[in-house]
């Protein structure tokens, strides 16, 4: 029996002692990785300095901050998200009790990325906790340092057979992939997410993709550009461009292009000074395969900004292409590097045709005063999420769904969403063994007149609420015209 298959049979095991149910379980075991988080932040943080060159406070911005946010959030709200869900009655259950119960899947596979390695690997871990799940957890392997402490820290502060860690690259997945799961949970490209469909798939386990894509940014004539550009290049340049939403490239009128150019190079100035290379918070490019991956891609665009590069430390300085065109090399595929294209249209109708001949991507960024033209880019496109006058910040909001649509994935996560997706939402209808005369009409022998009754009782659908309403008042009315009545005698 493999490693990956005696971890799948002991998680299983693991979960049928139904131990992983109880909300007191999930709760500890959430607390006890807010404590990991808290006791063991300086080695999370080296080892992602090790991987991606992330500085301190950058693993705590873009990682740790955002878990225990997601922690707090699911330790206040378990209990009533957990709890039965009483649904809208009709004349057919007025009698029943009616409701949607949430219950665990089962045993959850988790299969996260490396660029944001806590962030992507343990926030659906809080979901499948939160649902009262078992997961196998398995980290990339690119984020070599990362992957090996979650594997040393995790079975250290929460049930190591409820959730087990699993290391390795391709093979072992595949080997993880063959196991029957009640879920899996990938974050990744979206080659290797129809890959991990088609395992799935062999089993009918349900899947959630998050997945990548190009992320367009148009930016209005008329919006104030230096602070658009000062976001867009956050957005752009943190973790060396190695973000999921990561604005893919820009969309303008040629008439500002130069100003867009200019801003976004006194904003690299600002947050990564004259030498990035030796700046604290830029980042590196996970290793050499990806950074000749991206140097590819500039090959037959014009660089306006940056372009220095180093193999062997893997670092590519924040860089902007101007007048770049859509057979660009750049334009073929995600860059998910620090590469920044430019691309001139006409105006908006340009851009949002231009944007409608691509794949839905995972976020859609439109930077403009006004609100109409925000509207009308919602209205008219179409991606996993979208953010007017800003970037990256909406993966933040635990109220919003996060999650891809089309070729940037399927299904979403993040607070109430990650619980629900991890959740089986039962169906469940109890009826007393009473009033059996209102069940004749379905009973054979079928008539008109039963059928009738059948009609009424499906096709009716009055508002049992306001006729509760109704007829409270109703009885409240009779009951003070007899005390009234009694009253004056
Ligand atoms: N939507 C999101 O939340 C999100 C977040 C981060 C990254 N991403 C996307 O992920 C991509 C970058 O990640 P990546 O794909 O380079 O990460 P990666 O190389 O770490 O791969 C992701 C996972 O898939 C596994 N894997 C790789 N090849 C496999 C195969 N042939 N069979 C089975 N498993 C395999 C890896 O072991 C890893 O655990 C980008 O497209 C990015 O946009 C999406
Ligand atoms: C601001 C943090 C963004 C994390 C995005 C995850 C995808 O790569």
């Amino acid at each position: 029996m493999s490693r990956e298959q005696k971890a799948v049979e002991q998680a299983r095991k693991a979960f049928l002692t139904g131990r992983s149910k109880p909300l007191e379980h999930r709760i500890r075991q959430l607390k006890n990785l807010q404590r990991l988080i808290a006791e063991r932040q300086n080695e999370i943080a080296e080892a992602l300095n090790k991987d991606l060159h992330r500085s301190e406070a950058g693993t705590q911005l873009y990682e740790t901050l955002g878990l225990e946010g997601e922690i707090n959030l699911v330790v206040k709200k378990l209990a009533e998200w957990a709890a039965p869900r009483p649904v809208e009655k009709n004349l057919m259950t007025m009698s029943d009790t009616v409701y949607i119960q949430p219950e665990p899947l089962g045993l959850v596979l988790i299969i996260g990325a490396w660029n944001y390695p806590w962030t992507i690997t343990i926030q659906p871990l809080i979901g499948a906790i939160a649902a009262g799940n078992a997961a196998v957890v398995k980290p990339s392997e690119l984020c070599v340092h990362t992957s090996k402490l979650m594997e040393d820290l995790l079975p250290l502060y929460i049930d190591k057979e409820l959730y087990p860690v699993i290391t390795g690259g391709v093979s072992e997945t595949q080997e993880l992939l063959r196991q029957r799961f009640d879920h899996v949970f990938y974050t990744g490209n979206s080659m290797v997410g129809k890959l991990v469909m088609e395992a799935a798939a062999k089993h009918l386990t349900p899947v959630t993709l998050e997945l990548g894509g190009k992320s367009p940014c148009y930016i209005d004539k008329n919006c104030d550009i230096a602070i658009a550009c000062r976001r867009i290049a956050w957005g752009k340049y943190s973790n060396c461009g190695q973000t999921c939403i990561a604005p893919d490239y820009i969309l303008c009128e040629p008439s500002i292009q130069n100003r867009v150019l200019e801003e976004i190079k006194k904003s690299i100035k600002v947050f990564y000074t004259e030498e990035p290379k030796s700046c604290p918070d830029y980042g590196r490019i996970i290793n050499q395969r990806h950074f000749k991956r991206i140097m590819a891609m500039i090959e037959d665009s014009t660089i306006a900004i940056g372009g220095e590069n180093d193999e062997s430390t893997c670092y590519i300085a924040p860089t902007v292409l101007k007048d770049v065109q859509a057979s660009s090399k750049v334009m073929q595929e995600e860059i998910f590097g620090p590469l920044l294209p430019i691309l001139t249209v006409s105006g908006l109708e340009e851009a949002i045709s231009f944007i409608n001949k691509g794949e839905k991507p995972l976020a859609l960024y439109i930077f403009s005063p006004d609100e109409k033209v925000v509207k009308k880019v919602i209205a008219e496109t179409s991606s996993g999420g979208v953010l007017a006058n800003d970037c990256l910040v909406h993966f933040s909001v635990s109220a919003l769904p996060f999650g891809g649509v089309g070729n940037s994935g399927m299904g979403s996560y993040h607070g109430k969403f990650s619980f629900d997706n991890l959740s089986h939402m039962r169906a469940c209808l109890i009826k007393k063994l009473k009033m059996e005369g209102v069940n004749d009409m379905r009973y054979p022998p079928h008539t008109a007149k039963k059928l009738g009754w059948a009609r009424f009782f499906i096709l009716k659908n009055p508002d049992l609420w306001w006729i509760g309403r109704i007829t409270l008042l109703a009885i409240v009315t009779v009951v003070a015209a007899v005390a009234l009545q009694r009253y004056l005698q």
